[in-house]
């Protein structure tokens, strides 16, 4: 069984959500950013979404965006990124970790050869943002060649003849994004969601993660009890804004969130 299958397992058999955390890979340097990965791991985290830096990241709102800059400017490269895995991966063995990526990163310099070189750095899947499971084919192929996961989005937009192309094509989870527009925090998590549940869940039998504007324990406890995972991403980034001019903070700072924030997922 994969590591992410695993963790959706454990995570349902302790009657709870999965809590999925974002931070994207090399913010706001390589050495800080371990540490935030740490942190948010040694405090709830069961499944980690790293984000690759890139310099055109249309999907994120402005705090991912951000964080993307902040990454590159700190010299963060696709070496540097698998190197981040390979040091999490040694520590923690059973945690799956995910790539949030543009497929032009990973298609610039052969799609196999990437694939290959993350799963060799331990590595459990990729979600291409801009890539629809349409045009995803090559890519697939090679994740399943080289034992990765495909995931896949779910929008409150997507009609519902695509929820079968997408329920195909997507291993180990389905991501629905709660909400149209980009990611960011929000005073409230988006309405519909138990609806959107059953849309996906009709057309698949892969656990569901849910994120975008989730920020508040009492947003991951309403998410947590409607779907199988929840993510959060923009509320511990901005930890890391908040403290690129006091770097020695953001690791307890990030844990203590990650903390609060995961203990909403117990149902
Ligand atoms: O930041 P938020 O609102 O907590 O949402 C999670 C989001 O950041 C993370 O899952 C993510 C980062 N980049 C993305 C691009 C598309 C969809 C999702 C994402």
């Amino acid at each position: 069984m994969s590591r992410i299958a695993e963790t959706f397992a454990r995570v349902k058999a302790q009657n709870r959500a999965a809590f999925v955390a974002y931070l994207c890979a090399g913010d706001p340097d390589f050495e800080t950013s371990l540490e935030a990965c740490r942190a948010v791991l040694r405090n709830g985290v069961d499944l980690l979404e790293l984000g690759v830096p890139f310099s055109d990241p249309l999907a994120d709102g402005l705090t991912n965006q951000l964080a993307a800059q902040r990454a590159l400017a700190a010299g963060m490269n696709r070496a540097k990124v698998f190197e981040l895995v390979r040091r999490l991966r040694a520590e923690f063995a059973a945690v799956p970790i995910v790539f949030y990526t543009y497929y032009n990163l990973v298609f610039a310099n052969g799609v196999d050869d990437y694939v290959r070189e993350a799963k060799a750095a331990g590595l459990d899947g990729l979600l291409t943002l801009d890539l629809p499971p349409e045009e995803a084919g090559e890519l697939s192929a090679a994740c399943r060649a080289h034992g990765l996961e495909t995931v896949f989005i779910v929008a409150p937009t997507t009609p519902e003849t695509r929820l079968p192309v997408i329920a195909a094509a997507a291993t180990g989870f389905i991501y629905y994004v709660s909400r149209e527009g980009v990611t960011g925090v929000r005073t409230e998590a988006a309405q519909g969601i138990p609806e959107a549940m059953a849309r996906i869940k009709a057309a698949t039998k892969l656990p569901v993660v849910v994120g975008f504007g989730i920020s508040t324990r009492a947003q991951v406890a309403q998410v947590a009890a409607q779907a199988d995972g929840v993510v959060v991403g923009s509320a511990l980034v901005n930890v890391i804004r908040d403290h690129v001019n006091a770097r020695e903070q953001i690791a307890a700072r990030i844990g203590a969130v990650a903390a609060e924030l995961s203990a909403g997922t117990q149902r």
